[in-house]
């Protein structure tokens, strides 16, 4: 049967729904076709629950700290894995039935389960319903990747764990192995080692976090084997095997032993978009190699009528991205309001304990673009806040271009430094100079009151 829509959604993640929302309060017939999980990855297997998680391993944590505070407890701290997942799993749910209620309710949207693929430009498939829309809008995410055998020799045969499977567990490995020192395998990585299992992180490039500067990726590096976090860089040629109930990681480093023996073995190292069963070739949509649907500035793919959103258009791999990604498509369709992914201000956090939170340009960047800079610096324990709480890890950096003094960028690896960059954030967005920060008389005791501090005392970059 086929039935006719002004709009046809493509997944319910972080920018389909709310796009939905505005659509049908503008009067158009939407149809939202989602295959598995409403709200998608950060609600189900991504944001929402590694922060539960992350909270639970904190609190585990501090419960370990408590003599350094005064708080006298008997016993070894014992963690209830069963309970910790039940707290994560309420949580889940209640967003994703927030999601799901919100759309089943929604006037003027139909709801469709089922995988989608395109048979057209204007037409999509779902099970044995055929839907036509002049405005197509996919919003298909990412999955975590998997690399073949012939790549990562063992995937076929050894069990292992995604970011996605690993929510599942309710019991403690005895050794977890990270595959992958990134986003996903350094959060999993502290919050199973505060959990009480030994862990290993294996990266193959020469350090953690490789997108990051050095500076971050070394302090990251003393946080995690402060905390008894074994890591192994410069691993090449992995490779999985089994060993009796263990599992085997070959990482044949350039120093140290050619193997890793764990329990579990967690595979963190990139995600693939969600494009290869899509269809995308009925409806002539070009993506790039890595598969990502090819957008332009407003999110536009190369067939009129069809856009893109969220991780599957490679032009952000973040919840705010693709939400951004939603304001930019609403802006331009019902408002004439002509937003841009170019007028985002690149941002993201690593949620390890102290997080990292990184805005603008990196100071690799900016050494790399050549423009005369001036960069200011402070350590956490310089932050009274970080004195006061005990949590004195890490370091601020901001940068700033020596002949305009625009803010070009800035990190914070540091306790509540996640919410204290905001501050520069909107300087940038309001294109203010650094002066006015450095003016701005903030709050006592806050880690963000030390910003204008750093902004007062910048140096020419060498
Ligand atoms: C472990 C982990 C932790 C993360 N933590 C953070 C974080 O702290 N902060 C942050 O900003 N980002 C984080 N991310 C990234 C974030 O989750 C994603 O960037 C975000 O969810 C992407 O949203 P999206 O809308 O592009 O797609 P998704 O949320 O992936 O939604 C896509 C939806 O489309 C559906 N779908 C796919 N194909 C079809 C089809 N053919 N037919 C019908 N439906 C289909 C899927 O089932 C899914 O529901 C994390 C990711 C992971 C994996
Ligand atoms: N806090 C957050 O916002 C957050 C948290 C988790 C995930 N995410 C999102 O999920 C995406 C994917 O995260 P990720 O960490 O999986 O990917 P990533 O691309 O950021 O990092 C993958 C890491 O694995 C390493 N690697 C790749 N192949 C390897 C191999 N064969 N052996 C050993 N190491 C290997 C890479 O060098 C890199 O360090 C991120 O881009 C991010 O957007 C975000």
């Amino acid at each position: 049967m086929k039935q006719r829509f002004d709009a046809i959604i493509l997944g319910a993640g972080q920018a389909g729904p709310p796009l939905a929302g505005r659509l049908t309060q503008a009067g158009w017939k939407v149809a939202l076709v989602e295959r598995k999980l409403f709200g998608g990855t950060c609600v189900n297997v991504g944001c929402t629950p590694t922060k539960a998680l992350v909270a639970s391993a904190h609190a585990a944590h501090l419960a370990r700290r408590g003599g350094d505070f005064g708080v006298v407890s008997s016993g070894p701290v014992r963690m209830d894995m069963a309970a910790v997942k039940a707290r994560k799993d309420k949580i889940v749910a209640k967003s994703r039935n927030g999601v799901e209620g919100w759309l089943r309710k929604m006037e003027g949207c139909t709801v469709f389960t089922g995988t989608a693929s395109f048979t057209a430009a204007n037409e999509v498939r779902v099970g044995e319903e055929f839907l036509e829309a002049d405005h197509i809008f996919v919003n298909v995410g990412a999955r975590p990747f998997v690399p073949p055998a012939k790549e990562m020799p063992g995937t076929d045969s050894v069990p292992f764990l995604t970011s996605s499977t690993i929510l599942e567990l309710d019991e403690l490995p005895k050794h977890l192995v990270v595959v992958g020192g990134s986003y996903i395998g350094l959060e999993f990585a502290q919050m199973y080692r505060r959990f009480g299992a030994e862990v290993t992180v294996v990266e193959r490039k020469d350090r953690l976090v490789p997108h990051e500067d050095e500076d971050v990726s070394a302090a990251v590096l003393d946080v995690l084997e402060a905390e008894g976090i074994q890591v192994r860089l410069d691993a090449c040629c992995i490779a999985l095997s089994k060993r009796g109930d263990e599992v085997v990681v070959g990482v044949e480093c350039v120093a140290g032993h050619p193997e890793v023996v764990g329990s579990h073995v967690l595979l963190g190292i990139g995600r693939v978009p969600n494009t290869d069963d899509l269809g995308l070739a009925h409806a002539g949509v070009t993506t790039d190699e890595h598969g990502f649907i090819v957008v332009d500035d407003q999110l536009r793919t190369n067939v009129p009528g069809i856009w893109a959103m969220g991780d599957c258009n490679g032009r952000g791999a973040f919840t705010h991205t693709s939400y951004n990604d939603f304001e930019i498509v609403a802006a331009n369709l019902l408002d004439a309001d002509p937003r841009r992914v170019s007028d985002r201000i690149q941002v993201h956090a690593l949620y390890i304990d102290p997080p990292l939170a990184q805005i603008g340009m990196t100071e690799a960047e900016v050494r790399a673009s050549g423009k005369p800079a001036l960069m200011g610096t402070r350590p956490m324990t310089k932050v009274g806040r970080a004195v006061e709480k005990g949590e004195t890890k890490g370091f601020m950096k901001v940068l700033v271009d020596a002949e305009t003094k625009m803010i070009l960028g800035a990190s914070i690896l540091g306790t509540g430094g996640d919410e204290a960059i905001h501050c520069i954030l909107t300087a940038m967005y309001a294109r203010q100079p650094a002066s006015l920060i450095q003016r701005s008389v903030h709050i006592h005791p806050t880690v963000a009151e030390l910003i204008p501090t750093v902004f007062g005392d910048l140096k020419p970059m060498s």
